[in-house]
């Protein structure tokens, strides 16, 4: 996967709304196949950052580039169109059905037909011929329909805001998938969430706004690696001290954990469990998974 391509790049950007300076002076970038998250306290300008990728607002000062494209005043006609948002609570027309609101939304940019709009309703387990009203939606249908909506021109771009609100265990484990495939297509990713978890599971890199500037939380994700040793006791050991292990299955009947940490290589993970005085049998460097 390509993660030096910068879908997204903020340029030394401010933007002031009303009296308050919201962003003073972000450079950020976020690359194909990579999850940022944007973390802090309400009204710290989360959503206003995910707003200027949209192209509805515009840099006070400094540049947006989407896919490569600077986003400026006067471009209304030409807002990237590989963007997909779910950008505070959806909205839709309450009168019309899911499906109705969805090809209504899809026909701006003429991208997509029927069928895919009604392949993305069912990717969030909802049912496209259920002709309810979008009124008599539970939040959390509301929530899948956003995300259907986000998802659905297959964007190169997605923009999360508080992606999972609402959505009972079933549409937690179906966004997670969904966060999945469209890693693997290379898409960015900027998730502004509340939640801790979510953010450490889905999240590459954090950062958090704070009086208007952006600053590094976490740098890289934690790599997972699968420890197999010789006896249970080794494993023990290691969540003795303090790390997040997760013992899984035996392999080839040796016992064997998942631990979670930041070791960039096998090199260093290694000599971590010498220092700690663990034995072990092999060591592997696993996918992290999402669920
Ligand atoms: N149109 C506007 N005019 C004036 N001030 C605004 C406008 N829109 C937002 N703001 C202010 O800008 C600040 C940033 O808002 P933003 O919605 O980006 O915050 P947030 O971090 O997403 O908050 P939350 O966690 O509550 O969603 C807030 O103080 C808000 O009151």
């Amino acid at each position: 996967m390509d993660k030096i391509n910068n879908l997204v790049e903020f340029t030394k950007v401010s933007k002031k709304l009303g009296n308050k300076q919201v962003l003073n002076d972000i450079n950020l970038t976020v690359a194909s196949g990579e999850v940022v998250g944007i973390v802090g306290p309400n009204g710290c300008g989360k959503t206003t950052l995910l707003r200027l990728v949209t192209g509805l607002i515009y840099p006070d000062r400094g540049e947006v580039r989407v896919s490569g494209r600077a986003v400026r005043l006067g471009l209304i006609g030409e807002l990237p169109a590989s963007v997909g948002a779910l950008i505070e609570s959806p909205a839709f027309l309450p009168q019309l059905s899911g499906l109705k609101n969805l090809t209504i939304l899809a026909d701006i940019q003429q991208k997509i037909n029927e069928q895919a709009v009604r392949e993305a309703i069912k990717r969030v387990g909802l049912d496209p011929d259920n002709r309810k009203p979008v009124k008599s939606y539970s939040l959390g249908m509301r929530q899948r329909l956003g995300i259907a909506q986000a998802i659905m021109e297959k964007p190169n771009i997605l923009l999360f805001d508080e992606p999972t609100n609402g959505l009972d265990q079933e549409g937690k484990i179906l966004f997670s998938g969904i966060m999945k495939e469209q890693v693997e297509q290379g898409a960015a990713v900027m998730m502004v969430s509340h939640n801790k978890e979510e953010i450490n599971r889905y999240c590459d890199r954090v950062f958090m706004i704070q009086n208007g500037t952006l600053h590094p939380v976490r740098e890289q994700r934690d790599k997972s690696w699968l420890i197999i040793t010789n006896n249970l006791s080794d494993l023990e050991h290691i969540y003795q001290q303090g790390l997040l292990l997760q013992i899984t299955e035996r392999v080839d009947g040796y016992p064997a954990g998942i631990c979670k940490g930041k070791w960039k290589n096998r090199d260093e993970m290694m000599s971590f469990l010498t220092e700690i005085g663990v034995k072990t049998v092999d060591v592997r460097e696993v996918e992290n998974d999402y669920i």
